[in-house]
């Protein structure tokens, strides 16, 4: 019944020096509802201002509405009214309802979906009401072991309505053609609802941004007129999604904007590359969800254009990303030395497919009492991806790509290419690999952190769109992008990180969908050998003798080789290894992979190679 929580800032001023704010209007009334008769009016609840700081959430707000307890949100700026929300969960009668009634200037906002026709919006009913196959492969997921720890976690769910989301975002949720929720979604969306701090670990591609985002949305919908100060040109977001990738802060911002349609949640992305003015005016319209990558967000906040004041909600995608050695300088900053609330005022949630457990210790520096969740891991989970590894010298690397191109060409269906995900080490690889196959007829394109942000946008298009269905990359593009029908990724170079092994070979095989990776092996990769071998021996490939060999003979894996898993997981609860902290073997497996036979001190972040680290934002 609103539009962005954000316009209210323009209606509650803040004296300089932060003092109590003074409404200048007696009641404040939504922009929607301006020109509305005034029997037209929903019953508002009172100013926020007769209500204490963000513990004034009476009336079935997510906090008191049957959620785990939160502890109160005693912020030090006073009178920032939470009002509270106007109803309480699950009554059909109620909140929701009234919400979506209340909406009605709902052609003002861009339908982010495709079913728009004519300027009108096709009944998503009649469109996704047949028993959809929406080619998710849920079958995939059965027998996908789940770990939780923590104290009294909430019970999973098995399907979107058993989840209180609200009529609007049920209506968005059949329009993204989801039917039920993928396993890290049936238990972490409960979880997140119920106020509780999450570091959650689940496969590439099984649906986790949903699973940050449909409990912030909700809870932002759910907590009424919110009201924010007004100091400066500071803008006051609830909710802050931060993620490692100028692309992938892109590609959260519009599946948040997609599950957010009209609910009048504002959702803003913030990125480095593209110009900041037009940022600055799309967060001066409003913001309730900010997604951003660290270093545009340090900007914003330095130049005191943003403040983290009002932040209810921390969700950090690629968690253990952003917690390694290249981010977590400024990740600490934005958290801990800015005016972001405190952990166990603010809900924090850490999500990634692979969490090394010196990270999974730095992360619990965020968290409080958080509950640790884990869903299968790619590896073993996911046999959707066939891996194969083949020893190629190093100057055989080009023509053996392109024997598996032209035979990928000829199984291709009505000659359309499948597209194609080829990994190199560095931004020069990328060029001059990206420059060969083009004369040599394979249309390909390239995204590495040397190319202008214009140019990155413009690859990736060219890439999603078939154009240039060959797309050569650095790791910028190993995690999180959700990019269909990729059949293919090629690890030319093999990373130095299983990990980041991982997350690339991820960009295939996903939400249930089969997929293939091909790996390119040598001497110039030993210390891949053991946890290669490992891992695809877990996910049910075949491992050839040859890298048997080489793993039994193997060095240590150096800094690099960790597995964060434990045996079935992406990553085990460091909170339960009792070892922790006595001895090195940081990212040994837990369970039954031997890892902790590497003895691998843990030095984690000891480096990746200069080309590798730059292409990250
Ligand atoms: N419940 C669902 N039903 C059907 N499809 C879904 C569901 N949830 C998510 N998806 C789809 O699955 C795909 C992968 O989701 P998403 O990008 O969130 O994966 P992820 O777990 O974040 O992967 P990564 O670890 O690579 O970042 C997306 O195309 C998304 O729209």
């Amino acid at each position: 019944m609103r539009t962005s929580w954000a316009d209210s800032a323009s209606e509650i001023p803040v004296s300089d020096n932060g003092s109590t704010p003074r409404p200048t209007r007696s009641a404040y009334v939504p922009p929607h509802l301006r020109n509305r008769q005034a029997s037209d009016a929903p019953n508002l609840p009172g100013p926020a201002t007769e209500r204490p700081g963000f513990c004034g959430t009476a009336g079935g707000s997510r906090w008191s509405g049957g959620g785990a307890p939160k502890p109160e949100l005693g912020h030090s700026g006073p009178g920032y009214g939470y009002a509270g929300g106007l109803v309480g969960r699950g009554g059909s009668g109620g909140g929701w309802n009234n919400r979506s009634r209340g909406w009605d200037k709902r052609e003002r906002e861009v339908n982010p979906f495709d079913d728009d026709v004519d300027g009108k919006t096709v009944d998503v009913e009649q469109a996704f009401g047949e028993p959809e196959n929406t080619g998710i492969n849920f079958d995939a997921y059965e027998d996908i072991p789940v770990e939780t720890s923590g104290e009294n976690v909430p019970p999973p769910v098995n399907t979107f309505a058993e989840i209180d989301l609200g009529e609007v975002m049920n209506q968005n949720i059949r329009r993204c053609k989801y039917v039920k929720p993928t396993p890290i979604q049936r238990h972490a969306i409960p979880i997140a609802l119920a106020g509780r701090d999450l570091m959650a670990c689940a496969q590439t591609g099984s649906g986790k941004t949903a699973a940050f985002c449909f409990p912030i949305i909700s809870g932002i919908m759910r907590e009424q007129y919110v009201q924010r100060p007004r100091v400066g040109r500071a803008v006051y977001p609830l909710a802050l999604i931060l993620s490692p990738t100028r692309e992938l802060s892109c590609q959260i911002h519009d599946e948040a904007k997609k599950f957010s349609y009209q609910t009048g949640v504002k959702v803003v992305v913030a990125y480095g590359g593209a110009p900041i003015n037009q940022q600055l005016r799309e967060l001066e319209r409003g913001v309730d969800i900010l997604v951003a990558t660290p270093g545009r967000l340090v900007d914003l906040l330095e130049r005191a254009r943003l403040s983290l004041m009002m932040i209810r909600y921390l969700a950090l995608d690629e968690a253990d990303r952003m917690l390694d050695m290249g981010f977590e300088p400024q990740i600490r900053k934005i958290v801990e030395q800015m005016d972001m609330p405190n952990r166990g005022v603010r809900q924090t949630m850490l999500f990634s497919a692979t969490f090394p457990r010196e990270i999974q210790r730095l992360a619990s520096d965020f968290l409080s009492n958080y509950i640790f969740l884990t869903v299968g891991r790619v590896g073993s989970s996911t046999d959707l991806i066939v891996q194969r590894v083949e020893f190629v010298l190093e100057s055989d690397k080009r023509s053996h790509l392109m024997d598996l191109l032209h035979a990928q060409r000829e199984n291709g269906a009505h000659g359309k290419q499948a597209l194609t995900l080829v990994f190199v080490e560095t931004k020069k690889g990328a060029d001059s690999l990206e420059h060969w196959l083009c004369i040599n007829g394979f249309p390909a394109t390239t995204i590495h952190g040397d190319r202008t942000q214009q140019e990155r946008e413009l690859a990736l298009r060219s890439f999603k769109t078939g154009k240039t269905p060959i797309l050569v990359a650095t790791d910028v593009a190993a995690r999180g992008l959700d990019i269909p029908h990729v059949a293919h990724v090629v690890n030319f170079d093999l990373p130095n990180d299983i990990d980041d092994y991982v997350h690339r070979i991820g960009r295939t095989g996903r939400a249930g969908k089969s997929g293939l990776a091909t790996a390119f092996f040598n001497e110039g990769n030993l210390s891949m050998a053991r946890p290669l071998a490992e891992l695809m021996q877990e996910a049910n490939q075949e491992v050839p003798a040859w890298l048997t060999r080489y793993a039994s003979r193997a060095p240590y894996g150096g800094s690099k080789n960790r597995r964060s898993g434990g045996g079935r997981f992406g990553a085990r609860d460091f909170r339960r290894e009792s070892s922790f902290g006595k001895n090195l073997d940081y990212y040994g497996g837990g369970g039954n992979s031997g890892n902790a036979a590497y003895g691998v001190p843990s030095n984690y972040g000891g480096g990746y190679a200069p080309g590798v680290t730059s292409a990250w934002d």
